[in-house]
């Protein structure tokens, strides 16, 4: 049984989860927009929603999208935060370099995955403890076959 929460929502479309077990409910365009190579766009879905305290929902590109036409969102993840109440908008891009592409209104241009998030506190102190990792990160391990380390 997956846990589920209820989330407020004025729509024209309620977004929809493809399959039972799917993450993300996927978003319909609400108007149509011509992407031209490399251009990008704010597109709306018609949808505003009042999440809980305590959620998250991120705005998720669409991999066959991607994959097939370059589509994808800019700043994605999106971030909508619990307490917005606008249109939840789709910075979308087009990264094909010579095709331009369509979305027509109704079209499922992205999907909203709704999360329970920890907020920090962040407690600032002088030094910060040891790990095994230290400082090292950006490619510290190198990208071919994993030698050394825990598993090697
Ligand atoms: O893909 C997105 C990302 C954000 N938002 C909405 C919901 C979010 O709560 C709000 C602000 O987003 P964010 O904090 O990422 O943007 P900002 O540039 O920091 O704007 P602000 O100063 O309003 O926080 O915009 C969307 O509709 N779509
Ligand atoms: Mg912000």
């Amino acid at each position: 049984m997956t846990d589920s929460v209820d989330v407020l929502i004025t729509a024209e479309r309620v977004p929809s989860y493809a399959h039972a077990g799917d993450a993300g409910a996927d978003l319909h365009a609400s108007e149509a927009v011509v992407l031209g190579p490399g251009q990008r766009a704010t597109v709306g879905t018609g949808v505003a929603i009042a999440l809980p305290d305590g959620y998250v929902a991120f705005v998720v590109p669409r991999s066959g999208l991607a994959f097939k036409h370059g589509i994808t969102i800019v700043n994605a993840p999106g971030t909508v935060d619990a307490g917005y109440r606008g249109e939840i908008k789709v910075a979308v891009l087009n990264t094909d370099a010579t095709e331009s592409y369509t979305i027509e209104a109704g079209d499922r241009i992205a999907q909203l995955v709704v999360m329970p998030v920890t907020r920090a506190r962040f407690v600032e102190v002088e030094r910060l403890p040891g790990s095994l990792r230290g400082e090292g990160g950006f490619g510290s391990t190198g990208f071919g076959e994993h030698k050394s380390g825990v598993n090697a």
